[in-house]
């Protein structure tokens, strides 16, 4: 039985980990072991069977006694551990949903509806370390596959429309926080229909401006606005987002020597847990619109293609409808105007599910079933 050492499983991430896992029996076959960097000796998750109290996560002899280790703690910790544990001969296997490591040689991004045979192959030649991909590109892979699997994507751009969960927990309570806010500046007048639209307009921008609207995470109004900017600048004027979108892209695909080149602009909106992207898609070939349909909608069990037309986009291909769902519906598909060969395309998924958990989870599926 495989010693299973989880660690962040009570963040954001963690518990949506915890929860499919439980949903789908993931517990069965394997000893799993927790841990956390404040709680020590407080007791474990509740899964119904007896579980040790909770272990530190920095005692670099607890973590070597284990055959995998999981981990939602984020990028501090990865950096912190890591290291060491390799470094002093550990050679099990590390399955990681924060950022660090996901360039390095060493690292494999699993997203195995799309890459299961990379994965494989990297299992085959000892690979340890799997990583989980950003959250955009593994949703834009989980509805689009289709497309990259035919090889008949040239280029595309991808510009985001991503929740505040991206951010973390505190963002989210932020965004309700500056809904809240803004509604209560205009109570009286929203309860009287007769107010003017102008007045409730000036009251609201005057609320987001004023000095105090909650804005400690996000650094400015996101309800009622949006930011299209998300994490650090890079020398080539790209957000970080924006540059993982074309090298983890090529990575999960294993396609680094011989890259299709992905671009485009990443911007927060008031969304709580799907994030959404518009693709301009240049294809290799004129293919017919209803042979790009299918392809993208055989790819996997859980995409979907929305008809381009109002009434089932509105009620299919919104945050709102995706949201607690492994959904990844893909929709607004034509062709632009620019000719037979630019494709439109629009996809919403929940970031936390296959943005986050859901390739952990089957990571270690995979482990377990090897
Ligand atoms: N948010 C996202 O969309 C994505 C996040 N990731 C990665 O996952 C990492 C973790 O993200 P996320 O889950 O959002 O982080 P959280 O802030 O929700 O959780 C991280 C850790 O904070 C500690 N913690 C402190 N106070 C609390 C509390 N009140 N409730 C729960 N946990 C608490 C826990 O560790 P302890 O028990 O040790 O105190 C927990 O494991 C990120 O840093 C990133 O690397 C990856 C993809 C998407
Ligand atoms: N950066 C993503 C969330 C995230 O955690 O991404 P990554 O796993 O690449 O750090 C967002 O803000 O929506």
């Amino acid at each position: 039985m495989l010693k299973v050492g989880f660690v962040g499983w009570r963040g954001m991430v963690g518990s949506v980990l915890m929860q499919r896992m439980q949903e789908e029996g993931d517990f069965n076959g394997v000893e799993p072991i927790f841990f956390t960097t404040s709680q020590v000796g407080q007791p474990g998750p509740d899964l119904g069977v007896d579980v040790p109290p909770l272990k530190d996560a920095y005692a670099i002899d607890e973590l070597k006694a284990l055959d995998v280790i999981v981990t939602c703690q984020g990028g501090d910790y990865t950096k912190k551990v890591y290291g060491d544990l390799r470094g002093g001969g550990w050679k099990g296997y590390w399955i990681d949903a924060a950022s660090t490591l996901r360039m390095d040689d060493e690292a494999t991004i699993i997203l195995d509806p799309v890459n299961r045979g990379v994965i494989d192959a990297q299992l085959a030649k000892g690979a340890k370390t799997f990583v989980g991909g950003n959250c955009t590109v593994s949703l834009m892979l989980m509805g689009l596959g289709g497309l990259f699997e035919a090889d008949l994507v040239e280029w595309m751009t991808s510009m985001t429309y991503q929740a505040a969960s991206g951010s973390g927990a505190k963002h989210m309570r932020e965004l309700l926080t500056q809904m809240g806010q803004l509604r209560d500046s205009v109570a009286p007048e929203l309860a009287d229909p007769a107010s003017a639209i102008l007045d409730i307009d000036r009251k609201v921008t005057a609320a987001m401006r004023g000095g105090d609207f909650a804005v400690d995470n996000f650094g400015a109004p996101l309800a009622g606005s949006l930011l299209p900017w998300i994490d650090s600048k890079l020398e080539s004027g790209q957000s970080r987002e924006e540059w993982k979108g074309g090298v983890e892209t090529n990575k999960i695909l294993g396609r680094m020597d011989n890259p299709v080149p992905i671009d485009g602009l990443c911007v927060r909106i008031g969304a709580m847990r799907s994030h959404s992207q518009a693709f301009t898609i240049k294809l290799k070939k004129d293919v017919p619109l209803d042979e790009i349909e299918e392809r993208i909608a055989q790819h996997n069990q859980w995409v979907s293609v929305i008809p381009n037309d109002k009434e089932a986009t509105i009620a299919g291909l919104t945050p709102a409808a995706a949201t607690g769902t492994l959904n990844v519906p893909v929709g607004r598909l034509r062709k632009l105007a620019m000719g037979g060969e630019y494709l439109s395309a629009f996809s919403v998924g929940d970031q936390l599910l296959w943005g986050a958990a859901e390739p952990l989870k089957r990571m270690l599926k995979i482990l377990r079933e090897q």
